[in-house]
């Protein structure tokens, strides 16, 4: 379990990292999305123990992480940019992370041989980007670790890859409880992969629920009146963005979908459609409510 506590985080003047409060269960996938700058990657680094917080805590398994060389073993952190020493070939590199984690799985290395296709012998500065970010899994999934934090981790990577990565991922979570933590941009990925989200936003954690209750209490609605929608139609409703197309009203409304459906049907529209939303549409919309611009986006 990963445990964070009320933590913030300075850069000089600038406060990155605005007292967040949020947990990940042992075994569970969880999404860090924001805004760019809104603050992700430092609090990765954070709970990876690279970074130490101005205040609050970070705790793995009851044990803070900062300075813990016993935690630091059980970590692995892939950031967006990836770093290997130079001129190293994978076998090489491989024998550095043997000495440095414990649980190496030598085995294992050489079993994914056949999930990623690179000769072992090859120098990791002569491959492609998506090839080395190839290597940077092969390395992290042999090394087994116990917490692996991802920063945007499957760029590069080709469709067939992800899916590879991202079975063996599932893979660990479910048999061997890695615990895991991923920010990403590519929300259908997010949405796909993770069991509970936070959003962050100029530091702050604004949003922090599980995939499936985050969608139960947001919708898209589409409804059309004879001539304008009355006034009383947007009372006791939450509507947190409206548009019109035409003489269609498009809503987003947060709320209950039975709730919704019976105040709709009380005004008698000659049209309606209540709409499930996708991951990225409520972070639009949720954003939005946050003041970061959102105009004539409706989709
Ligand atoms: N080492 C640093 N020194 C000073 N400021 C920093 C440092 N690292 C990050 N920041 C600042 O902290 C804020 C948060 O940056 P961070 O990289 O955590 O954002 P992010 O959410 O990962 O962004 P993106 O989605 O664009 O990658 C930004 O304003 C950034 O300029």
């Amino acid at each position: 379990m990963i445990q964070i506590n009320h933590v913030s985080k300075r850069f000089g003047e600038l406060e990155a990292i605005k007292d967040v409060t949020f947990s990940v269960p042992k075994g569970s996938i969880y999404g860090l999305l924001g805004s760019n700058g809104a603050g992700k990657t430092t609090l990765m680094k954070m709970i990876a123990g690279i970074y130490k917080q101005n205040k609050g805590t970070i705790t793995i398994d009851g044990e803070p992480i900062f300075e813990n060389i016993k935690q630091k073993e059980r970590i692995i952190f892939l950031p967006d940019a990836l770093y290997f020493f130079p001129h190293t070939t994978i076998r090489q590199m491989a024998d550095f992370y043997r000495h440095i984690y414990p649980k190496w799985n030598e085995e294992r290395f050489y079993k994914m041989q056949e999930l990623f296709p690179i000769n072992m012998n090859q120098k990791i500065h002569r491959m492609s980007k998506g090839m080395q970010r190839q290597v940077a899994f092969w390395l992290t999934f042999s090394a087994m670790p116990d917490v692996l934090i991802l920063d945007e981790p499957l760029d590069g990577l080709d469709a067939v890859m992800r899916q590879k990565v991202k079975n063996i991922l599932f893979q660990d979570v479910a048999e061997r409880e890695m615990t895991v933590v991923i920010s990403s941009h590519n929300l259908f990925e997010v949405e796909d992969l993770c069991d509970r989200i936070g959003i962050l936003h100029h530091g702050s954690l604004i949003i922090e629920k599980e995939i499936d209750n985050l969608k139960t209490n947001i919708h898209k609605v589409q409804v059309a009146f004879h001539g304008q929608a009355p006034s009383s139609f947007f009372q006791q409703m939450d509507v947190i963005y409206k548009e019109y197309r035409g003489s269609v009203l498009l809503c987003i409304v947060r709320g209950k979908e039975e709730e919704i459906i019976a105040h709709i049907q009380k005004h008698d529209p000659i049209l309606f459609d209540l709409l499930p939303l996708t991951l990225e549409e409520i972070f639009i919309y949720e954003m939005g409510g946050k003041g970061y611009a959102i105009e004539n986006i409706l989709i």
